[in-house]
């Protein structure tokens, strides 16, 4: 009977006086805002879900791309009460659907989706904004949790996807952690509590002026579990891993393109640094005029106009290395762990191993006997009790004499593991004759057994870091002197 304009405007008016009488406020938070999509949408789902899966009759199931995990969600028109600083709320989902669309840029779905959140009046004031901040935060911890990660490489040759990406990426399910990881127990403590602490420590990075991330120098001969144990930090953490290949970037320029594009929480991993990157370039870069010229190429990095010299702008240096690690780019993102790994300290600069560029250096020695029990245990099963005292006592005896990497005993161990006593056997003879016949051998170093270089203290560790390195800059002072001379006589000639 009514005009359809006078019953909206009377529904109008009724809505009005209805509000100004409830106690309780509303705000909508639809899927699709104008024509982007609503990124507090999608939190409020993804935080709905934890809490709906034990408490709705009827759900509504989803599996993201890119994820091995199962979401649920609110059912159309479904709500749910949630609590926060003990405060009530509900959430209402409410779906409905879209008028027919006659043109549109971008074609919207059928149904218009949206939450509704309903808070009292006298609590809006008290909670919403930090709920709401609450809710983001949560979201991301599921998003991280439920979604796989990913290992990243820069292996196309500094070309670009379609969508302007220097990384190409695969899903990262290597299945290394810290409990399979076969190393001294009280080292691997210390390194993951380093990792917590440097997790935790977004305020502690803030109060100090630092910027937010770390680097990790991982020595030691091939085999004994570098990258294992990167795998094992990728998922403790639950970072993305980016694996650089430097041999694949031909500029310093180039190096800074690949780690603006690198998301924060994420691992940062050049293997074999020794290997991938010619430390003598500095020499060639820097026209050799000036011994320990690099360090003044550090300096002026600063500016830019350290790189792209010498041999055309088509090597990476020593210094855009350095400055793409502990530079100001270095801290373009946040919470970003930095990685190397090589089977020759002694080979790397001196500049590389300065106290503050790489936070831990971290040695990953031949395997030792708490080393082996983890593996006993990894690969047959077998805890200390199960194993025969003799036998146990025997390999403590001789194992570290062995220097057998943590990947020969894993594998002795991989071809009997079908008759466990078998392994067990053949272990300890190949164990046995090689740790006996290291010592025949007279293969001893320093003073001290080779086989017992993981035990060195930290301190030690550090001193003979320190001597190598002094060596090595000497020798290297040495041959940049007989290259000025060489070049003086072909200069007299
Ligand atoms: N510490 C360890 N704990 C458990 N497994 C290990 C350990 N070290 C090596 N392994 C085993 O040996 C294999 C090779 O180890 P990994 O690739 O981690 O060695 P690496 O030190 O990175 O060697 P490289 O220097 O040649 O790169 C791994 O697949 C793993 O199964
Ligand atoms: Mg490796």
């Amino acid at each position: 009977i009514f005009p359809p304009e006078l019953r909206f405007a009377f529904l109008k008016f009724f809505n009005r006086i209805f509000h100004l009488f409830s106690s309780y406020c509303y705000f909508d938070i639809t899927e699709i805002d104008g024509v982007n999509t609503n990124e507090l949408y999608n939190a409020v789902q993804l935080y709905l879900s934890s809490s709906v899966s034990i408490a709705g009759n009827r759900l509504s199931l989803t599996r993201a791309v890119n994820s091995s995990s199962i979401t649920f969600g609110l059912s159309n028109n479904d709500s749910i009460v949630d609590t926060f600083n003990n405060v009530t709320v509900l959430w209402e989902h409410v779906v409905t659907q879209r008028q027919t669309q006659t043109f549109a840029w971008r074609p919207l779905p059928e149904e218009k989706r949206g939450f509704t959140l309903r808070i009292k009046k006298r609590d809006k004031a008290l909670i919403l904004s930090s709920y709401l901040d609450y809710i983001m935060e949560r979201a991301n911890e599921i998003r991280r949790k439920n979604q796989d990660r990913l290992l990243y490489t820069n292996s196309r040759g500094g070309s670009l996807d379609s969508r302007g990406h220097p990384w190409e990426s695969v899903p990262f399910k290597h299945p290394s952690t810290f409990e399979t990881l076969a190393m001294d127990p009280v080292k691997k403590q210390q390194i993951m509590d380093d990792l917590k602490d440097f997790a935790e420590g977004q305020m502690f990075y803030q109060k100090t002026g630092r910027a937010w991330k770390r680097g990790y120098l991982l020595y030691g001969p091939p085999g004994t579990g570098k990258s294992s144990m990167i795998a094992a930090m990728a998922n403790h953490l639950g970072y993305d891993i980016y694996d650089l290949e430097l041999t694949e970037v031909h500029s310093n320029s180039e190096l800074r393109k690949l780690l603006m594009k690198t998301s924060s929480k994420s691992i940062i991993v050049i293997e074999d640094i020794d290997c991938s990157i010619n430390l003598t370039n500095r020499k060639k870069n820097s026209n050799a005029t000036t011994q320990r010229s690099y360090y003044d190429m550090e300096t002026r990095l600063g500016t830019g106009s350290g790189e792209e010299s010498g041999n055309g702008g088509n090597t990476i240096t020593l210094s855009g290395l350095l400055n793409f690690t502990d530079g100001l780019w270095s801290c373009c993102g946040s919470e970003r762990i930095f990685v190397f790994t090589t089977n020759h300290i002694d080979k790397l600069d001196p500049a590389l191993l300065r106290s503050g560029r790489m936070d831990m250096h971290i040695h990953m020695s031949y395997c030792d006997f708490p080393s082996l029990k983890i593996l006993l245990k990894n690969y047959l099963g077998y805890e200390e009790e199960d194993v025969d005292d003799d036998v146990l006592k025997e390999m403590e005896r001789v194992v570290e004499k062995a220097e057998m990497t943590p990947a020969d005993v894993s594998e002795a161990l991989i071809k009997n593991r079908r008759d466990k006593d078998r392994a067990v056997r053949e272990l300890l003879e190949d164990v046995k004759s090689r740790g006996d016949g290291n010592v025949k051998d007279g293969n001893v170093k320093d003073g001290k057994l080779r086989g017992q270089s993981g035990n060195l203290t930290e301190l030690e560790i550090l001193e003979e870091e320190e001597k190598r390195a002094i060596d090595s800059q000497n020798e290297e002072e040495d041959s940049d002197e007989e290259e000025i001379e060489v070049e003086d006589n072909i200069c007299k000639d």
